[in-house]
């Protein structure tokens, strides 16, 4: 009886590991062949986009020597994963048989593309993702707007396809007001959507439009009201993209990056690109071109800029704030446009009102106006009937605004990543311009990292910056990310207010 039951429990034993070799064997042959599928899926995903991108008119051959003289002169770097050969547009001859008649008649009025134009337009073309680097003021706008266009006109559909994400309202809309220009030319229909103002008239035009340039803030309300849908969203761009990667932004970003097409193309921009945020981006990225133009990985400025670096008593500022104002509008200068940066809300508002009352015409640009109020001030100051503008660092990253001859920071900013934005509203588009700050022993820790800015512009580095001795504070990711953020003001008060 034992030996019955015993080979009937060993020919169970055997049938059940035969059994399960068998479902080994097929779980196997079907992981298998589900790979093969999803590779097989990805190739023609992959197939699709190239083809979509792809530009098909002829290119025209460009003169190796010039190219060779242009990456030098110009300290371009380019790191290519895929190894892709592609010429640069040096001219805008180089880049007619690349894009719609109407794109590159519209730039006509420039003489020839920047450099980080010319560099990221070929690639830009064909798809790649894409993070550009470099200086304030050098055009990077165009740079992601031109092939933004032409991806659209190339598209059979006219879903909202292009997103362009920006920290301030005024930045959004000063993209806006530079893309509108195109796409009306072209038949196609933009969006600027930011906080502080009415939605409605915002989710009407939605509707309509292929491209929408927004505020992470105001972009979430329009998803959640359903608003706004971002599945055919395939050109995703984050404009100073250093600061939308950053704690205050980086949640928001995550959570539209979900919404948006998988198959979208996805292009970073900026002046300066800590190494604290680019693990990050390279989660939203497929093997990106980075493409740095003048910086070789470090922070830099514009080398345009003649920098002035005090060191002083803080409470000598404003003393010395009203001896600089003297000085930079004295004389055939009185109407020279003058930017003065604070760092605190409160404190823009009472230098306001001092230099008001000393009789200086002053605008004021800060978080505790209204959008009026701020959309005034930006544009009296543009059209000069104000020539000082007095802002916190909300007007310190890419705000474009013609003839601004001088930057002062009356108080040092956060970060030297801020420092070089700030400084970067004069010297635009080739000018060249004057920034004068005043450095208190509040800001020592950040002494080391402005000297590297400094010497790395073939500035002058004071005397008493040296005494702080080159200690830098190592940047943190949340430095002020978490200190600056616009927020909704029509909304109830549910988040915090930053500045
Ligand atoms: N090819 C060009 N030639 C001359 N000027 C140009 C060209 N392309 C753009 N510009 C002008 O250069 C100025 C600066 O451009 P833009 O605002 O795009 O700079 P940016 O690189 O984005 O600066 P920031 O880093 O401060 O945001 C604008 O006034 C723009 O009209």
């Amino acid at each position: 009886m034992a030996k019955d039951k015993r080979a009937r429990e060993d020919k169970q034993a055997e049938s059940a590991e035969k059994r399960q070799k068998k479902d080994k064997k097929e779980k196997k042959l079907k992981d298998h062949k589900e790979k093969k599928s999803k590779a097989s899926k990805k190739e023609k995903k992959d197939k699709k986009r190239e083809k979509h991108r792809s530009t098909d008119k002829p290119q025209i051959e460009v003169d190796s020597a010039a190219v060779g003289e242009f990456l030098k002169t110009n300290e371009v770097e380019i790191e290519d994963p895929k190894k892709t050969s592609v010429s640069p547009t040096l001219s805008f001859d180089h880049l007619r048989p690349l894009v719609d008649s109407r794109i590159s008649s519209h730039l006509d009025k420039y003489a020839k593309p920047t450099p980080i134009q010319a560099v990221v337009w070929p690639y830009l073309l064909t798809g790649r993702d894409m993070v550009g680097v470099a200086e304030t003021g050098s055009g990077k706008t165009m740079a992601f707007g031109v092939p933004a266009v032409e991806h659209l006109l190339k598209s059979d559909s006219k879903a909202l396809q292009v997103l362009i994400i920006s920290p301030t309202r005024e930045l959004a809309s000063q993209i806006y007001d530079n893309l509108n220009e195109l796409t009306t030319k072209v038949g196609l229909e933009c969006v600027c959507v930011y906080g502080g103002v009415s939605k409605d008239e915002q989710r009407r035009a939605v509707k309509r439009s292929q491209c929408v340039i927004a505020t992470p803030g105001r972009l979430i309300d329009l998803i959640e009201d359903g608003s706004i849908s971002l599945d055919k969203i395939n050109y995703l761009v984050l404009d100073e993209a250093d600061r939308m990667l950053e704690k205050g932004f980086e949640e928001d970003i995550k959570k539209v990056m979900k919404l948006t097409n998988g198959n979208r193309q996805t292009l970073m921009f900026t002046a300066t690109w800590p190494k604290e945020v680019r693990e990050l981006a390279m989660n939203f990225m497929d093997k990106p071109v980075k493409v740095t133009i003048g910086q070789r990985d470090e922070l830099s400025a514009n080398k345009r800029i003649q920098q002035v670096v005090e060191v002083v008593d803080p409470r000598e500022k404003e003393q010395k704030l009203l001896q600089m104002l003297r000085k930079y509008q004295s004389g055939a200068k009185k109407d020279d446009k003058l930017l003065i940066f604070a760092l605190y809300k409160k404190e823009a508002a009472r230098v306001e009102k001092t230099l008001t009352y000393k009789g200086f015409s002053v605008a004021a640009l800060h978080g505790d106006l209204n959008q009026a109020q701020r959309t005034q001030a930006l544009q009296d100051f543009k059209a000069g009937k104000h020539n000082i503008l007095l802002a916190t660092d909300v007007a310190a990253r890419g705000l474009d605004i013609p003839n601004v001859k001088v930057v002062i920071n009356l108080t040092f900013p956060l970060t030297v990543e801020d420092y070089v934005h700030r400084i970067g509203r004069t010297g635009r588009a080739g000018q060249t311009g004057i920034s004068h700050t005043l450095f208190t022993e509040h800001e020592k820790h950040l002494a080391g990292a402005l000297m590297n800015v400094l010497r790395g512009a073939g500035q002058p580095v004071p005397e008493e910056l040296l005494k702080y001795g080159s200690h830098t504070k190592k940047k943190t990711h949340g430095a002020y990310g978490a200190f600056f953020k616009d927020v909704d003001m029509t909304k109830k008060a549910k988040k915090i207010t930053f500045d």
